[in-house]
């Protein structure tokens, strides 16, 4: 659990020294056309997620964070610049790139729990059903839904379906962990507790995450580093530090402060164009 004392926002500048990123959206644009029309989502995007990051992409409704997370997960490829894993170029969705998303139907009903959580081993020929069952066991159990491995996903609330489908991604142990707005379609108290075990497993485990959200509590809890998006099509407002925040910290008065900040730099332009310039700023020195 992260004790630090909660300090201000950081906005991010220059990477220099860090290692290679695992993941790197390089000056995306992300559109979407049909015959009568094209849809511009996101306007030359970058960003760099590393090795055990837990990086949240916030902006208002419509500013384009889940077709990047989409982007990422291969569904859809960019107009523009270049979506790396490692290196190398994402050209369609793969193993080791899982989402979970807000909707309660990802789990396919006809599957039991623990066969829910087998499917992709078993798919995607990682494991033999012998192991792909023990392994599914495991995360269960680490979930905390051992008990409920031979329900059916209609038999279970919203929260503990979100958990059978974190257990599904986390077996397919993924280079990056992609979430869609997990827990928005939950009761703010069964959210505030997703959010706490999120973080417990991140604890644990330190996997690297791309999360998405339009809450900047969620944003400020879930993640340590936060990329804020202008609205529609998104561009790039700034990237923060915020790893100083936690489930412990929400409340506070560093927390409150953030969340204002955080707030003016999406929401109103004057309070974003300084934001901006120390991005500008820093990357330049
Ligand atoms: N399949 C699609 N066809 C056409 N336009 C789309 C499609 N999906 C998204 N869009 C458009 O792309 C833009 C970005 O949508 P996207 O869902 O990525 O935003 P978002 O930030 O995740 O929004 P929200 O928080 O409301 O989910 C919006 O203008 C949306 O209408």
């Amino acid at each position: 659990m992260n004790t630090r004392k909660p300090q201000s926002l950081q906005v991010v500048g220059s990477h220099a020294g860090l290692p290679e990123p695992l993941l790197q959206v390089q000056d995306v644009s992300l559109e979407y056309r049909s015959a009568a029309r094209t849809v511009r989502a996101t306007h030359r995007v970058s960003f760099d997620v590393h090795r055990g990051d837990r990086f949240v992409l916030l902006g208002p409704s419509g500013c384009g964070k889940s077709s990047l997370l989409k982007a990422a997960a291969g569904f859809i490829a960019p107009v523009e610049g270049r979506i790396a894993l490692n290196g190398e170029t994402v050209s369609g969705p793969g193993p080791d790139r899982v989402v979970v998303f807000q909707e309660f139907d990802q789990l396919p009903p006809w599957k039991t729990v623990r066969e829910n959580v087998m499917f992709p081993l078993l798919a995607s020929r990682r494991l033999g059903r012998r192991d792909a069952e023990a392994r599914a066991l495991h995360w269960l159990e680490k979930v905390g839904l051992a008990p409920f491995a031979d329900a059916y996903p209609h038999t279970l609330s919203g929260g503990m379906k979100q958990r059978v489908a974190i257990a599904r991604a986390l077996a397919m142990q993924p280079e990056v962990l992609l979430m869609d707005e997990p827990f928005a379609a939950l009761d703010a108290l069964t959210r505030r507790k997703m959010q706490e075990e999120l973080q417990l497993l991140w604890e644990e485990l330190r996997f690297t995450l791309l999360f998405v959200t339009h809450s900047i509590e969620e944003a400020l809890v879930v993640g340590n580093r936060i990329l804020l998006l202008s609205p529609h099509p998104g561009q790039v407002r700034a990237e923060l530090n915020s790893h100083q925040f936690n489930l412990h910290s929400a409340g506070s008065d560093a927390f409150q402060r953030a969340t204002q900040r955080i707030h003016g730099m999406l929401f109103d332009e004057a309070a974003a164009a300084p934001a901006v310039q120390a991005l500008h700023r820093s990357a330049a020195s």
